[in-house]
């Protein structure tokens, strides 16, 4: 059984012109597939809809076996500490510290009162600590997160993933926002995390040429159909070029 599993996903914002139409697609454990496709396909609504931020309109997710659609919000809680998630804008709270904002990684294990006095177990600090250090950030455990630089915040949302002890880990443009050292330890250490824990990755990104390096898999959306998916060394330039269209070719170096 596939760890995720889309079928004939279709969604619409507010009754209004299908963002995703008919997406089918299967992804096993340990994957590392990125989602590519030009602005408006429909990336970041398909990774809302699997982790179901946003209501599915059509069709269904499953992931582990059981149906994301159709979760009650006890349910969907304890469905979502198996779902990492990667922001662009690493989605931190500034003013706190590094290690409290990898401690918000455990919140979905915590009853309300606990997570309201942020009540962490040593064990659960101890591994803040270590993931902290195998990120190299750990000298920057108790500075405020908005001290630091942009790729080290984004090393901190890993994290808060990790953390969670993920069985998937959605990516959303979690490089877009980066210079290109900072993209090339992002992009590593994403990749070290499904080969050495097996967790999945599904990484939605902008740059075609990062999706061919890193990525087994890609899938290419475009109008919130999917147009490819496959071994990333089968996307051709043709492809990829009738994906993002011809007047986008200068953007995309393969
Ligand atoms: N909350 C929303 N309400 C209404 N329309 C939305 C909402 N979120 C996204 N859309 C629309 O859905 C379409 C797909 O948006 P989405 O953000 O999923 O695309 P994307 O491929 O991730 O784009 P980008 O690469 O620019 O982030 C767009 O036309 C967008 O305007």
């Amino acid at each position: 059984m596939a760890l995720l599993e889309v079928n004939n996903l279709g969604k619409h914002y507010n009754g209004e012109t299908k963002v995703l139409k008919n997406v089918n697609f299967e992804v096993g454990s340990g994957e590392f597939v990125s989602i590519i496709g030009p602005s408006g396909a429909g990336k970041s609504t398909l990774l809302r809809c699997i982790n179901r931020m946003v209501e599915i309109s059509e069709g269904s997710v499953f992931i582990d076996g059981q149906s994301v659609g159709g979760m009650k919000k006890k349910s969907l809680r304890s469905l979502r500490t198996n779902i990492g998630m990667i922001f662009q804008h690493y989605n931190l709270v500034p003013r706190l510290t590094v290690i409290e904002n990898v401690l918000h990684g455990r919140f979905g294990y915590k009853t309300n009162l606990q997570g309201i006095f942020g009540r962490f177990t040593e064990k659960e600090k101890e591994k803040a600590f270590e993931l902290l250090d195998k990120l190299g950030i750990a000298d920057h455990a108790y500075k405020r997160c908005d001290q630091l630089s942009g790729g080290q915040q984004q090393r901190v949302g890993i994290c808060r993933a990790l953390i969670q002890d993920p069985k998937i880990i959605l990516c959303d443009e979690p490089i877009a926002s980066l210079d290109p050292n900072s993209s090339k330890i992002i992009m590593d250490y994403l990749k070290k995390i499904t080969n050495e824990l097996g967790i999945t990755c599904l990484v939605n990104l902008h740059q075609v040429e990062v999706a061919k390096a890193y990525a087994d898999r890609i899938i290419g959306l475009k109008s919130g159909e999917i147009v490819f998916d496959g071994p990333s060394k089968l996307l051709y330039q043709e492809k990829i070029e009738s994906i993002y269209g011809f007047q986008q070719r200068e953007l995309i170096t393969v």
